[in-house]
């Protein structure tokens, strides 16, 4: 049995997280329930730092916090003194209105509306990543049109298949994201980009992709990255101020992954940059990363209550819970692996296969498959680990189930950060036809 950060089994032989028995969680907060341990959000993200420190270089870590967006969470990134990547309005106004500091906003996104670029401007974010030719006019008619100047990225794609899932995969050429490096756009957007007086071109970002267990590709990138801007620097006379090599740090889900801990990505990259600026002699620029998953990911669990079961006899064992693909898409999406323990009882013997299904009128609404469990049935209560990273934040109302709540844990201290939604919310927005 794999248990992270403070979670552990009590005198009470139950599952407990940051000092809070989950019985207890589950009886105050109602299940499906989202639990999140700080103490090991604030360990990741303090380690991500720590390693930028050691190594002795300018950088930035912003949280991306498409991984899990809510005002709680924004604030807890501000406390570890992360910075924070936005992708959309919606997560910029969760930021803006934890009172995340703009300047540390970084803001992402494939087709940024021109709505959602006046309001980044309007809050004086740090800075806009462009993405593609269209943002760079939308981005030039606003910022002339509000006269004012903004900081901005060029997300370029170096071609890099990093190994993950495919639909997970940023780097690769034929990818929707940035500008190619390869085929000549990269230089294309700099140039246009560089001589515009709003704008203050910082640097580069890449990403490559995410769960990702080495740091091949991020040194690739890195050196691909280089190489051009040692080309740049006589053809454009620019130098980038802010390499953003994204995110992406793979995490365990079950013992098929072996990921590597943070600082040994961090110093990886690090010496791989600092040779090739050496060798091409240009200036070290800052170093931005972008961790999501492996910020949250791990410091989350998901505790659903066990209802009905059915047994196809010599095939397998269905047990269904209260939730399923509607609080956590990603076995459904990408055929994610989780492991999961009864609260109620972790320690116990396992003694059967079981196939978790969740509530929806799906077949594919499985959580996980095979998973070695004590005899269990109705009322027992079932602790799904890993689930912090784009459970939450990917959820959805399929079928009209409402969204779970979401509580953080801390030393024995259990705060609700997202109340469980009503039916009341679930029509909120709806009209009657007459
Ligand atoms: C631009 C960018 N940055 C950061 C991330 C965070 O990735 P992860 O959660 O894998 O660290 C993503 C998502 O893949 C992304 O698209
Ligand atoms: N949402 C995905 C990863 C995509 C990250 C955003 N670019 C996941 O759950 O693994």
């Amino acid at each position: 049995m794999y248990f992270y950060g403070t979670t552990g089994v009590n005198n009470n032989g139950h599952l407990e997280i940051g000092g809070v028995d989950s019985l207890e969680l589950a009886k105050n907060f109602g299940t499906p329930l989202y639990v999140y341990d700080v103490a090991l959000i604030r360990e990741r993200a303090r380690g991500f730092k720590q390693a930028f420190e050691e190594q002795q270089v300018r950088a930035q870590v912003a949280y991306a916090s498409k991984a899990f967006s809510t005002v709680a969470m924004v604030q807890l990134a501000e406390e570890e003194g992360l910075s924070l990547d936005v992708v959309s309005g919606g997560e910029l106004y969760t930021a803006i209105t934890a009172g995340f500091p703009a300047e540390r906003i970084h803001f992402h996104g494939n087709n940024k509306s021109r709505e959602e670029l006046e309001m980044a401007l309007e809050h004086q974010i740090g800075c806009i990543v462009i993405d593609n030719f269209h943002e760079i006019e939308l981005l030039k008619d606003i910022c002339s049109e509000k006269s004012t100047k903004v900081n901005i990225l060029l997300r370029v794609t170096p071609g890099i298949e990093a190994h993950t899932h495919d639909y997970i995969l940023t780097g690769q050429e034929d990818s929707k994201f940035g500008f190619d490096l390869q085929n000549g756009q990269a230089e294309e957007a700099l140039a246009e980009v560089l001589p515009y007086d709003y704008f203050n071109v910082l640097g580069l970002h890449c990403h490559i992709g995410s769960q990702i267990f080495e740091t091949t590709g991020f040194l690739l990138a890195a050196r691909k990255i280089v190489e051009k801007m040692t080309e740049w620097k006589q053809k454009l006379a620019f130098e980038a101020e802010v390499l953003n090599l994204g995110g992406g740090f793979g995490i365990r889900y079950t013992n098929e992954d072996e990921p590597i801990p943070p600082a040994q990505y961090v110093s990886a990259i690090i010496k791989e940059v600092k040779l090739l600026i050496d060798q091409n002699s240009l200036q070290m620029p800052e170093i931005w990363i972008e961790p999501g998953r492996s910020l949250v990911g791990d410091a989350g669990i998901t505790l659903y209550k066990i209802g009905s079961s059915k047994d196809v006899p010599e095939v397998r064992k269905y047990l269904a819970v209260d939730g399923g693909m509607s609080d956590n898409i990603r076995p459904a999406l990408y055929q994610a692996k989780y492991e999961a323990v009864l609260a109620n009882k972790p320690l116990a013997q396992t003694s059967d296969t079981v196939s978790i299904a969740g509530k929806c009128c799906e077949s594919g609404d499985m959580l996980i498959w095979d998973l070695p469990l004590p005899e269990a049935g109705k009322d027992d209560l079932l602790a799904v680990f890993c689930t912090g990273a784009y459970g939450y934040s990917m959820a959805n109302n399929y079928n009209r189930i409402p969204r779970p709540a979401v509580v953080f844990v801390e030393n024995g201290n259990a705060t609700l950060v997202v109340k469980r939604e009503s039916y009341e919310d679930l029509i909120k927005l709806d009209l009657p036809l007459k």
